[in-house]
């Protein structure tokens, strides 16, 4: 996918909120997408997953099956949880069958199961971004965004996320995510896509910064748990001397 000389103000005369965007994306890639509140960040994600026009440019070669969570998911809707899924899957073309497993097994993966009988206007926030999630997964998509998806989601759910976004580019997806929190660091093999004054820089894996040597010095007991620990976060223990 590529995004050729991208543009977006909100209206004729308003300053523009992003110039002169350019990228790509290949399958299999993700791009966390940082920057500043109100730098852009949301209106760059609406417009690659093609909801929002961009006013020039263009966004070329996105794949058909695009899986779009806002970061407010708009819940106000007259149907059960469950109802609004079975339709998006009819929608994005599965069979009854097909439609009620997709539906009870995303459910299941986010625990949203007790609350599939719940009026979409009755959920709690998290409940909803949820189904906003289940929604953009019922069919793998080519494309998915995931605009701040942690928010409002409680713990068991936040951490099921890394897992999502690692399936989807396991077949060949491409991912985009905004994310504030840093949830998105021990996230392997990823391309840093900056938002700043209304343009975009994108540093791809491998690029990133220059690495230091930091010592430390630990009790010999906790040699071995402390070098666990790090290597679990990411880093790489060069050497353990005792
Ligand atoms: N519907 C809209 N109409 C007019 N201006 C808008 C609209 N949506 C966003 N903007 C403006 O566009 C700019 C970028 O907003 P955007 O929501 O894309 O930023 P963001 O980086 O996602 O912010 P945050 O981190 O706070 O979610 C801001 O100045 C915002 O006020």
């Amino acid at each position: 996918m590529h995004l050729r000389d991208l543009w977006v103000h909100y209206g004729r005369g308003a300053p523009w909120v992003l110039r002169e965007v350019h990228a790509e994306l290949q399958p299999g890639e993700v791009g966390i997408v940082a920057g500043r509140n109100g730098a852009g960040k949301s209106t760059l994600l609406s417009v690659i997953a093609g909801i929002r026009p961009a006013t020039r440019g263009t966004v070329d070669d996105r794949p058909t099956v695009v899986g779009w969570v806002p970061e407010r998911f708009a819940a106000a809707q007259p149907f059960t949880a469950r109802r609004y899924l079975l339709q998006m899957a009819a929608i994005r073309g599965l069979t009854a069958v097909a439609a009620r497993a997709a539906v009870d097994r995303w459910a299941q993966r986010l625990y949203l199961t007790p609350f599939l009988g719940t009026k979409m206007s009755q959920l709690s926030k998290g409940s909803a971004q949820k189904v906003g999630l289940a929604q953009a997964l019922l069919v793998p998509p080519g494309l998915l965004v995931l605009d701040e998806p942690w928010e409002g989601l409680d713990a068991q759910t936040r951490e099921e996320i890394p897992a999502l976004i690692a399936e989807v580019t396991a077949a060949g997806g491409m991912v985009l995510v905004s994310d504030h929190r840093g949830e998105t660091v021990k996230m392997p093999h990823t391309t840093q896509w900056l938002v700043h004054d209304g343009r975009l820089t994108v540093t791809a894996a491998g690029e990133a910064e220059r690495r230091c040597v930091i010592e430390i010095s630990v009790a010999q007991s906790q040699a071995e748990s402390t070098a666990a620990r790090l290597r679990a976060d990411g880093h790489d223990v060069l050497a353990v001397r005792l």
